[in-house]
């Protein structure tokens, strides 16, 4: 079984930063596809410049480093400005890296859209985003949301990874805290620190990066006997992730140990592995219950595809 190297889990804090001084040209240039929408134009069509930001509060922080809310000097647009650790070991340096070409790629309205990246003589990089007004959907568990609301986040999701698997991109980390949210009832997928481009090797992409908690059993025990198709369905990793989120905010707790259990790892290997995958509980809908179903198949092969699922009774019915 693979070893655990993962230390996600941790929610490290970091203490405001100084005001930034000097800012050099961006290094990290957006894409040319993707630069006519993704650019901040402000005033005689310049692009923001991480001087023209004034913080105003900080949102978040995560194990790559702390999210500031941001307002434009000039124009009071808001953002979301993500402050990337500066003492980063080589494995985060890489995962930085590898977000930024993603977001490089990615043009989407069901992906949080990155306006620019900024980089000081120092080498820390911030990231302008797009900012999502109600946070993650962690806030959502617990909160009786109906079905019916649960149907229009799950398309949202699906459009988001049906769009990212057409790339040939592996997110990697679904669950609540990656998505978000805003007033205009959009939902959107965020953080791409460990998701990968599928170029050749495949099977690689199984390597156990992302947060344990939400991995299908192939990328938890990536070392089973497994078929060469499902070695090859990178992407059915995402799928199952995303029916464990839809589940757990449903429910309002963690689907894979009993409710009010903090998972501890072992626990966790167990229940992908060894147990039943999880159910809808018996009052939902027939559709749910079967939607829930498909995405949470043992074997990857038998897990629908985002763009199945987007076709299926339960994103499809009047509501
Ligand atoms: N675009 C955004 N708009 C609004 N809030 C955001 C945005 N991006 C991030 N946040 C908030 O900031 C928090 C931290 O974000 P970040 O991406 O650093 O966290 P994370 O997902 O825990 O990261 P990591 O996976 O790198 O540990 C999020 O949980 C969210 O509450």
């Amino acid at each position: 079984m693979a070893l655990v190297r993962d230390n996600r889990f941790l929610n490290l804090k970091l203490s405001l930063p100084q005001a930034s001084t000097t800012i050099f040209p961006c290094c990290f240039p957006m894409a040319a596809t993707t630069t006519a929408s993704a650019k901040v134009t402000c005033v005689a069509n310049n692009t923001v410049s991480a001087t023209d930001l004034d913080r105003i509060n900080v949102l978040g922080s995560g194990n790559s480093g702390t999210v500031y809310k941001v307002t434009h000097k000039t124009t009071s647009e808001i953002y979301a400005l993500k402050k990337v650790k500066e003492d980063m070991d080589s494995t985060s340096r890489c995962q930085l890296l590898r977000e930024i070409e993603i977001l490089r790629l990615v043009d989407s309205p069901y992906i949080v859209k990155c306006h620019d990246i900024f980089q000081k003589h120092s080498g820390e990089v911030s990231i302008l985003m797009e900012y999502m007004d109600l946070g993650t959907l962690e806030s959502l568990r617990g909160s009786a949301i109906t079905e019916d609301q649960l149907a229009l986040i799950a398309r949202q999701v699906l459009k988001g990874l049906n769009y990212l698997h057409e790339l040939k991109i592996v997110h990697r980390d679904i669950k609540p805290a990656n998505l978000l949210r805003n007033s205009k009832e959009e939902v959107k997928i965020a953080d791409f620190g460990v998701s990968k481009v599928v170029v050749k090797s495949l099977n690689k992409c199984n390597s156990f990066a992302g947060t344990c908690a939400y991995m299908s059993p192939e990328r938890v025990n990536s070392e089973a006997d497994v078929a060469e198709e499902d070695k090859a369905n990178v992407y059915a990793g995402d799928i199952w992730s995303f029916g464990l989120t839809m589940l757990e905010i449903l429910v309002g707790y963690f689907p894979l140990v009993p409710q009010g259990q903090k998972p501890d790892l072992a626990t966790l290997i167990c229940a992908v592995c060894l147990e039943e995958s999880p159910k809808a509980p018996e009052e939902c809908s027939e559709e749910f219950k079967s939607f829930i179903d498909c995405c949470l198949r043992k074997k990857p092969s038998e897990r629908w595809t985002a763009s199945q699922l987007l076709n299926h009774p339960f994103l499809l019915r009047q509501h």
